[in-house]
């Protein structure tokens, strides 16, 4: 793969801890990128948010759903600069971009510059999900992804891809290598969001689910090797 779209949640960089970023886990992230960005590929990232604030959860707190909804985006800023400032230190070069104008923290996105850092071997985090409530940042990958260019939408999760039923409530459940949008539309198999999902199926965008926990993993994917589960037309 030329160029790929990496998908992190926010819950993930909690570790063992209830909220926020456990500093373990994240260089441990970090770590599995910057090894990625010594081969040839290209990789833009784009960090959840779910670790500090959810819109959805914080409505049903009584929050008005827009200020919510801004609140979790400032949130995949924050993991953004935090993943930024872990590669940096492993002498990555990245730059976070945002998709709501805020320097001089991050640049306000911009898909042409996007490509020229990543074609100079930076790692692009483009944060701040698509910069409008009532998304998600499964949602802002799969439109990055399409807008950049990537080979693929690579989809780090906390199981190693799509499976008959989720694996984490049913034991019996079996994984799929490959799958199709349509199998997975039809049997309600929950990926990604429906947007998210609706958006890669018609931009032919394939998506790759895999676990991120697993040390290596990103690295295989990238090598070829068989990682996870496919999904596409
Ligand atoms: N058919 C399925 N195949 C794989 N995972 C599934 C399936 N149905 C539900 N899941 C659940 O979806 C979770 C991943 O989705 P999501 O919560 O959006 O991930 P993340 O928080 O990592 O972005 C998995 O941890 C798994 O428990
Ligand atoms: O385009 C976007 C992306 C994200 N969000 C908000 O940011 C929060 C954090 O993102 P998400 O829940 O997708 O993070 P993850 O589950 O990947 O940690 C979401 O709950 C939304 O409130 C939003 O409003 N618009």
């Amino acid at each position: 793969m030329k160029r790929i779209l990496l998908k992190m949640s926010g819950e993930s960089l909690m570790g063992k801890q209830k909220t926020g970023i456990d500093p373990e886990m994240l260089n441990a992230f970090a770590k599995e990128i910057a090894d990625v960005s010594q081969q040839k590929t290209q990789v833009a990232i784009v960090v959840g948010g779910g670790n500090i604030f959810r819109g959805l959860k914080g409505a049903a707190q009584g929050f008005d759903r827009v200020k919510g909804d801004q609140m979790g985006m400032m949130a995949t800023v924050i993991n953004s600069l935090a993943l930024q400032s872990a590669l940096q230190s492993m002498n990555v070069k990245a730059r976070v971009y945002t998709a709501i104008r805020m320097e001089p923290v991050g640049n306000l996105y911009d898909r042409d510059e996007a490509i020229e850092a990543m074609e100079n071997n930076e790692v692009v985090i483009v944060s701040g999900g698509t910069g409008n409530p009532f998304f998600t940042t499964d949602t802002a990958a799969a439109l990055r992804a399409v807008e950049l260019n990537a080979d693929a939408l690579l989809k780090a999760t906390r199981v190693d891809g799509v499976y008959t039923a989720d694996p984490e409530k049913d034991p019996k459940a079996t994984r799929f290598d490959e799958i199709t949008f349509a199998e997975c539309l039809k049997n309600e198999y929950k990926i990604l969001d429906l947007t998210a999902f609706t958006m890669c199926k018609e931009n032919d965008m394939p998506i790759i689910v895999f676990n991120f926990h697993e040390q290596g993993s990103l690295n295989a994917l990238i090598s070829g090797k068989k990682v996870g589960t496919i999904v596409r037309n």
